[in-house]
């Protein structure tokens, strides 16, 4: 395609190169062709999750263990300990296919979008939906969706790095070219997956999906993600450690044995147990599922988290830098009033020639298109440009009518460097530039202003005059943008921005969302720092940021901030104190956010164009705009709000703070209990007590406490205290200092509440009646035990824990199992459980009592936490 003419390849997709294909076409292609999608590489296959149950050091331990039982003709031991392996698979393997569905699930969330010219009208629609000879508009920031052969290009830069490797732009345009030239070199085609930095085009799409180059490449290498998080690391980390702990036991246990003239099978039995106890296998996944579930949950409220690790980092994040259009606004514009030095709009005066000329500008100058609901489309755009389509409409402007008139024939694109937009159209007698922008950008590329029917010198004093203007209405919180043309006799086709003759400004209205003072003053309870970061004026930054509450102090201007190679520390204390940033440029967003990174903040950043890429990849947490995002900035950005709104950040980061809470919940479970049981079964051992607990009996108390209570603590919602503190530091380990003690002393409450039982046992009970209280006190400690991890300031009642109707669940199961094992014989047999009688229930209860209320007082008098 690259060597015919654009005309040509549009001919020969029987298309049209003006209205596109009609939707009726579009939809008959993309039955015959399939829509325009990767195939996805392959999830994990039941098999190899499956085989991965296999890999843990404690099924080796069991089979061995098993193994033995047979060996030693003990039958219904050796099934049995298989029977309980069988069931840990099992609930290891469901625990993972659960988490692997929930990342599938949550890929599928990420949506996009791409504008197309079908039947006429630039419309917005599914990217899977583009079929081939569908012409499509693409600008800045857009990733391309489908290859395509450049019909008309306005200065157009395509970072094709994800196809080539080359990081530098290559530059577009629509000339023909020789047949060999090679794929990198054609400079006509755009390709599938490739970013659009610059410029704008349209094209007509030549491929769709797996025929694209970037399907070709797709189709060769599936690649795989490495998702472990930090968090699950560390947890990992946390298991392998305590496999060496339980090795120097058993050691010890095999010394005081050989010295205690035990028998070998014993002190197997007993070193078994205690490796089952102190192995919390389960731990890495429940962490996954526990992260994944908060995903799931982001997601319900509008927050499409990308990576698991991001959900940790959103709970230390510290500081949110965040823009101001759109995020803190609603970012639907609309014209307030215009300003010419002959008219004022506000006032109702006549309408005049430059006032005119100043609505012609809005029209011509902008990209959006306004559908008003025709062929179900909506408004495409950036809202601005919208906002002034919508005021030039309203004064009668029709815009199908002067675009025809006055065709476009070149552009110098919006740039949030320049911050300043223009486009050149022929006339019958010459040609004429338009541009819009910034208010002092514009006014210093002026040299004369319009005056009703003349032009007039642009003096130094009239010029500030209208900087002035500008900035009274800037500080009333409205958006500005001037005005500027050129006419000219020639019929140049190129565009330059110089001598222009200035219009007049625009004042635009876009208030700040409804729920972002409140999400601030939140953010401000939960110790997370708010920045105000905008491209647009410091007046209207600062009404703007008083409205929503964000603390006061000067506006930093991007102009008086030195860039990084001579920045002084004095700067960098500056800007650290700042919280208003304005008329700052992407590059400088970049500095700030190492700057502030530097002073070990956890920094989230939103962004949108471009541009921004760069910062949003630099910052701890980078975070995309679903509507108004570019594509570019979804793609590197690690989390995408789809509602574009800054309180729904403010709910991440609560969710995020949350997880981690249950994560530490459920952590300091697991290990206090399993330390209890270590702590029993090693006082059974060097006491010489004629008492047993049993391996099997210990991988079933593992079944019934840490399963499903630890699952069930992981859905804790979390209360509003959690947002009433500073944030967790994430370079600090998972468990404090204090936290690891408060591990130490529950184990020990509860092991000795265990041993409590027999105290209050008769003197002539049978030995295997006493292991079983023992066994069943150690069990219900435990699950009563569920409810002593959460906050030490909450009332029991009062606490997420006892309002998590799972913890409840969770509790009825493991109590039904654990009765069920008593009443079902082979059970009974299987974990040697002797009878019980009504005292004995009573001791039980008792001593599981003992053990919670004890821990409470603890808690309460602050010892633990
Ligand atoms: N499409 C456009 N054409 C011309 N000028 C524009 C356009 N959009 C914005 N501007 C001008 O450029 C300035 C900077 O725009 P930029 O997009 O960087 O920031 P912003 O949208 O005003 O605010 P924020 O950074 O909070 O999103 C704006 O204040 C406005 O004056
Ligand atoms: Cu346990």
């Amino acid at each position: 395609m690259h060597d015919q003419s654009a005309t040509e390849t549009i001919s020969a997709l029987t298309t049209d190169g003006e209205t596109g294909l009609t939707i009726i076409e579009a939809k008959n292609r993309l039955l015959n062709v399939g829509p325009n999608a990767l195939e996805q590489g392959k999830s994990t296959s039941i098999f190899t999750l499956l085989m991965r149950q296999f890999k843990s050091p404690i099924v080796f331990l069991l089979l061995a263990s098993a193994i033995l039982s047979f060996s030693h003709a003990s039958w219904s031991d050796g099934i049995a300990i298989l029977i309980v392996l069988l069931i840990n698979t099992c609930i290891g393997f469901f625990m993972e296919h659960k988490a692997e569905r929930s990342m599938d699930a949550l890929r599928g969330l990420t949506k996009t979008f791409s504008k197309v010219i079908r039947s006429g009208s630039l419309i917005e629609i599914n990217t899977s939906d583009i079929v081939p000879g569908d012409l499509i508009y693409l600008e800045a920031g857009d990733i391309i969706p489908a290859d395509a052969r450049i019909i008309n290009a306005y200065q157009l830069q395509v970072d094709e790095s994800a196809l080539t490797g080359e990081s530098i732009p290559a530059e577009k345009n629509n000339k023909e070219l020789p047949l060999d030239t090679p794929l990198a070199d054609r400079t006509n085609l755009l390709h599938k997956g490739t970013a659009v930095t610059r410029g704008n085009a349209k094209a007509v799409v030549i491929a769709t999906g797996m025929n694209t180059e970037l399907g070709k490449i797709a189709s060769l290498v599936q690649h795989s993600e490495d998702v472990t998080t930090p968090l699950e690391k560390k947890l990992s980390q946390f298991s392998k450690k305590l496999i060496w702990i339980t090795l120097l036991i058993a050691a010890a246990i095999f010394l005081t044995g050989i010295v205690n003239d035990k028998s070998f099978v014993q002190m197997l039995n007993t070193v078994i147990a205690l490796s089952v106890a102190a192995i919390p296998e389960g731990l890495p996944i429940v962490a996954t599922l526990a992260l994944a579930h908060g995903m799931i949950k982001m997601a319900k409220r509008n927050v499409i988290v990308k990576k698991l690790a991001s959900v940790e980092t959103l709970g230390g994040t510290n500081i949110i830098c965040t823009d101001k259009t759109g995020t803190l606004t609603y970012n639907k514009i609309s014209v307030s009033h215009i300003i010419t030095p002959d008219f004022n709009s506000k006032l109702n005066t006549t309408d005049t020639t430059s006032f005119r000329l100043t609505l012609q500008a809005m029209t011509l100058c902008n990209n959006a298109n306004i559908n008003d609901g025709q062929n179900n489309a909506g408004d495409v755009g950036d809202p601005l440009e919208v906002g002034l389509l919508h005021f030039a409409t309203n004064r009668g402007l029709d815009p199908t009518v002067i675009k025809s008139t006055l065709p476009r024939v070149s552009e110098e694109p919006f740039s949030s460097e320049t911050k300043v937009m223009g486009t050149h159209h022929v006339t019958t007698d010459g040609s004429v530039t338009f541009t819009k922008g910034a208010a002092e950008s514009i006014i210093s590329l002026c040299t004369h202003y319009r005056d009703g029917e003349t032009s007039k010198e642009f003096s130094k004093i009239e010029k500030e005059k209208w900087l002035a203007v500008s900035e009274a209405e800037a500080s009333n919180g409205l958006k500005v943008i001037a005005f500027a043309h050129k006419a000219s006799k020639s019929k140049e086709t190129a565009i330059t921005l110089s001598d222009l003759t200035f219009l007049g400004i625009a004042s635009l209205i876009d208030p700040p969302r409804e729920d972002v003072a409140d999400a601030i003053h939140l953010c401000h309870k939960a110790g997370i720092r708010v920045i105000m970061i905008t491209g647009d004026h410091p007046a209207t930054a600062r009404n703007i940021a008083s409205q929503i509450g964000i603390e006061h102090g000067d506006v930093m201007q991007g102009a008086s901030m030195p860039s990084r190679e001579i920045y002084t520390k004095e700067d960098k204390t500056k800007w650290r104190a700042t919280s208003i940033f304005a008329r700052v440029s992407p590059a400088q967003k970049l500095d700030l956010i190492e700057v502030l990174q530097e002073d070990q903040s956890i920094v989230a950043m939103t962004g949108d164009g471009v541009n921004d890429a760069p910062a949003l990849k630099k910052a701890d947490i980078g975070i995309a705009m679903g509507m108004r995002g570019t594509d570019v900035a979804k793609e590197v950005a690690d989390m995408v709000l789809k509602d574009d709104s800054f309180s729904s950040i403010v709910t991440a980061i609560k969710e995020g703070r949350v997880i981690l809470e249950n994560i530490r919940k459920f952590l300091m479970f697991l290990l206090s209990s399993n330390l209890s049981e270590i702590l029993v079964i090693a006082t059974l051992f060097i006491t010489n007590s004629p008492l047993t607990i049993t391996p099997l009996q210990i991988l079933f108390i593992n079944l019934l406490s840490d399963v499903f209570p630890a699952l069930a603590l992981g859905f804790n919602t979390g209360s509003d205290a959690i947002m009433h503190r500073p944030p967790h530091d994430p370079k600090k380990p998972v468990l404090s200092n204090l936290q690891w003690m408060s591990v130490i002393i529950y184990a020990i409450i509860i092991a000795a509440s265990t041993f409590s039982s027999t105290i209050y046992m008769a003197d002539d009970h049978e030995h295997s009646s006493a292991s079983t209280i023992l066994f069943y006190t150690l069990i219900l400690c435990q699950l009563l035990h569920v409810f002593n991890v959460g906050n030490h300031r909450q009332a029991f009642f009062k606490s997420d824990i006892a309002k998590n109707s799972y913890v409840w669940a969770a509790l009825a199961i493991s109590i039904l199992l654990g009765v069920l094992a008593y009443i079902i014989p082979p059970f009974k047999d299987a974990l040697r459980l002797g009878n019980l009688n009504g005292t004995h229930l009573l001791i039980i209860f008792g001593c599981a009592l003992q053990s919670f209320v004890i821990i409470q007082v603890f808690k309460k008098l602050n010892v633990i936490h």
